[in-house]
């Protein structure tokens, strides 16, 4: 099946944390592609692959970055897909230099910025699945059942101190 997400990040090391929103998309049957890509290391590649992304099929582009994290930005810069930029935490500064990094776009080119992290990457891979599922119906239903069994996990353990 050809991707309609494409999952990039700035450097291998980021995959520990994109390795969640593939998780949740594979999860969901939502097919992807993942690729290293930099605004830093190789911004002719990243410059083509956003301006190509739109007629290649994807619909939506999750970027992870870190420290002076460019990458989701810039790519938002040229393409009209919705980018999902996740924060990765850093050693030096907690993930708090990615995240700024990502949020302050400037009016006009927006990115949907998530959390720091693991439960960032996977609410990433879950925004993307939501957005695509605003056209596929059984996607939606697929969301839904993963919302209720949530639902149904917290309803099990309403008492914290259930199993002292
Ligand atoms: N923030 C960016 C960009 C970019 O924004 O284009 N390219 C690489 N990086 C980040 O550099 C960090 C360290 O990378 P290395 O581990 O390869 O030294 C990674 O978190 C990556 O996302």
């Amino acid at each position: 099946m050809e991707p309609l997400v494409g999952v990039i990040m700035g450097s291998q090391s980021d995959w520990p944390t994109l390795q969640h929103a593939c998780q949740v998309l594979d999860e969901l049957c939502v097919p992807y592609e993942r690729r290293v890509v930099s605004a830093h290391r190789t911004p002719d590649e990243m410059f083509h692959y956003a301006e190509q992304a739109v007629e290649r099929g994807l619909k939506a582009i999750i970027a992870g970055a870190g420290g002076a994290a460019h990458l989701p930005g810039m790519v938002a810069s040229k393409t009209m897909l919705p980018v999902i930029g996740v924060p990765i935490q850093t050693s030096a500064l907690g993930g708090l230099d990615s995240l700024l990094s990502i949020v302050q776009m400037p009016g006009g080119v927006p990115v949907a910025t998530v959390a720091i992290g693991k439960a960032g990457a996977t609410n990433a891979g879950l925004l993307a699945a939501q957005i695509l599922a605003t056209n596929d119906h059984e996607l939606l239903a697929r969301l839904e059942a993963r919302r209720s069994a949530i639902r149904e996990t917290v309803l099990s353990k309403l008492d914290p101190a259930d199993g002292e």
